[in-house]
């Protein structure tokens, strides 16, 4: 057996986002999103699943507080929705929407559990998609003023911000590979969105110093790691773009104040390139405090010239996967958070990590072994990289609840409590109680 001993001080957490558990949809003065629009698309999620009621915890989020002071987690990483704040986007103020999350903020606080907030994650207004979304620069001033209204409005209770969730599937997933919304399959789109959105990252980054918030702001890419199939040239240069596309085409322009030139004259050979504006890449290059970086899995590449925007293929190795058909293997956690460290030792905080299984209530209980083993191996990875001395400071279980798992819809569950979509009734899984006594021993025995 072994002990991993965690830091008194580290964040032990879960993780939600607005579209994915709130419901409400037409609540409380809440504009459409473009998850509202691609949801009620035939053929875009899985069953015609959408967020229309979700987990109800617009309504429900106090039951959600009980769950997690259950849970015993010190931060709870939440996202808000753009559009229950400015319905359109970048018009009036919706006060309904600010009291809504007061109200919930402040159960978190009373509850002793830190607030992390997501200002975006993926839900931006419909009416800013109708004039060219992220594609459009008028979204990037529509989102510095959306971040600057719940900057001022809730300086002093959120200390913790991030302000993208996912950078690489807000551009690339969405627009270029076309299952997320809005369902391009552009590449120039997936590049100017990828732009706009990192100038919008760093102008709210810099109206965050000038309010003089008292907190700390950072980004959240969901990163990959990728080992190359074989030694030769083609499969490395396929792993290296697969890698580079999550985390370097977003945090190279961020720390170092440039595209990363080999994905950069990858992209341009096909006549694609950021549409740069003067003024842009000192604009994005605004210190941070720290990145959240979402994990899951990691895969084996070779090039593949038919193999999309970045002639690259994943291999089936016959790993152990998941229900959503991802690999177990967590030695990718470790690699890739020790390949970050070529920005500096930064403040990082797994923002995502978990595991989709779908096991479903037998006799009262739901035994999710498989979720605790996967937990028990990429927790183990964590410790490892404290261990090496990296500023490694929280780690959020993805998620709390199941919930509306975007394209795939409510048939794909990652949460640690189990949820009847019919009743809304909440069960904590074996792997809550598992995750309860790590939260409360801050460590976790392993058996191997
Ligand atoms: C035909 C090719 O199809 C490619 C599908 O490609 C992907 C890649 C990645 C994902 C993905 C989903 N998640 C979990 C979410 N993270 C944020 C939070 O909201 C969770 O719900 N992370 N990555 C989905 C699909």
């Amino acid at each position: 057996m072994t002990i991993f001993q965690f830091p008194n001080d580290f964040k032990w957490g879960t993780a939600t986002a607005a579209y994915q558990i709130e419901g409400a949809a037409r609540e409380g003065g809440r504009g459409p999103s473009i998850w509202d629009t691609f949801s009620h698309t035939p053929g875009r999620v899985f069953n015609g699943d959408n967020g229309d009621v979700a987990c109800d915890s617009y309504h429900r989020y106090e039951e959600d507080v009980e769950l997690m002071k259950e849970l015993g987690i010190n931060t709870y990483r939440f996202s808000i929705s753009w559009s229950r704040i400015i319905p359109d986007g970048d018009g009036e103020i919706n006060q309904e929407g600010l009291d809504y999350y007061h109200r919930f903020v402040d159960k978190l606080l009373e509850a002793g559990i830190e607030p992390f907030c997501t200002l975006y994650h993926w839900d931006l207004p419909q009416a800013l998609q109708d004039v060219g979304g992220w594609e459009n620069r008028r979204s990037i001033d529509a989102f510095v003023k959306f971040s600057e209204v719940m900057y001022r409005e809730f300086n002093g209770k959120i200390r913790y911000w991030l302000t993208f969730n996912e950078p690489w599937c807000i551009a690339f997933l969405s627009n270029v590979i076309g299952v997320h919304a809005p369902g391009k399959q552009d590449l120039q789109a997936g590049l100017d969105v990828a732009h706009n959105l990192l100038v919008a990252h760093g102008k709210s980054v810099s109206k965050f110093r000038e309010i003089g918030v008292d907190g700390k702001i950072g980004i959240a890419p969901n990163v990959a790691w990728a080992v190359p199939y074989s030694k030769n040239e083609a499969d490395q240069g396929a792993a290296d773009r697969n890698i580079q596309v999550f985390s370097d085409w977003f945090l190279d322009p961020i720390y170092k104040g440039s595209y990363p030139q080999s994905l950069y004259s990858w992209f341009e050979q096909s006549g694609h390139v950021p549409p740069i504006h003067e003024g842009d890449m000192e604009a994005i290059a605004q210190p941070i405090d720290h990145i959240g970086i979402n994990y899951y899995a990691m895969s084996v590449n070779r090039f593949n010239p038919d193999g999309g925007y970045l002639q690259m293929e994943e291999v089936d190795m016959g790993l152990v996967k998941t229900d959503i058909g991802w690999p177990v293997e967590s030695r990718g956690l470790y690699e890739v958070i020790h390949y970050l460290q070529k920005y500096g030792n930064i403040d990082i905080y797994i923002t995502e990590n978990g595991a989709c299984i779908n096991d479903d209530i037998v006799n009262g209980k739901v035994n999710d072994s498989r979720r605790i083993s996967y937990l028990q191996q990429h927790i183990a990875q964590v410790h490892r990289v404290i261990q090496d001395g990296i500023n490694l400071k929280g780690y959020m279980a993805w998620s709390l609840m199941d919930n509306f798992e975007w394209a795939e819809g409510y048939r794909m569950r990652f949460g640690l409590v189990h949820v009847d979509y019919r009743s809304l009734k909440r069960t904590p899984k074996e792997s809550f109680y598992w995750y309860q006594n790590v939260v409360k021993n801050g460590w976790m025995e392993t058996r191997k």
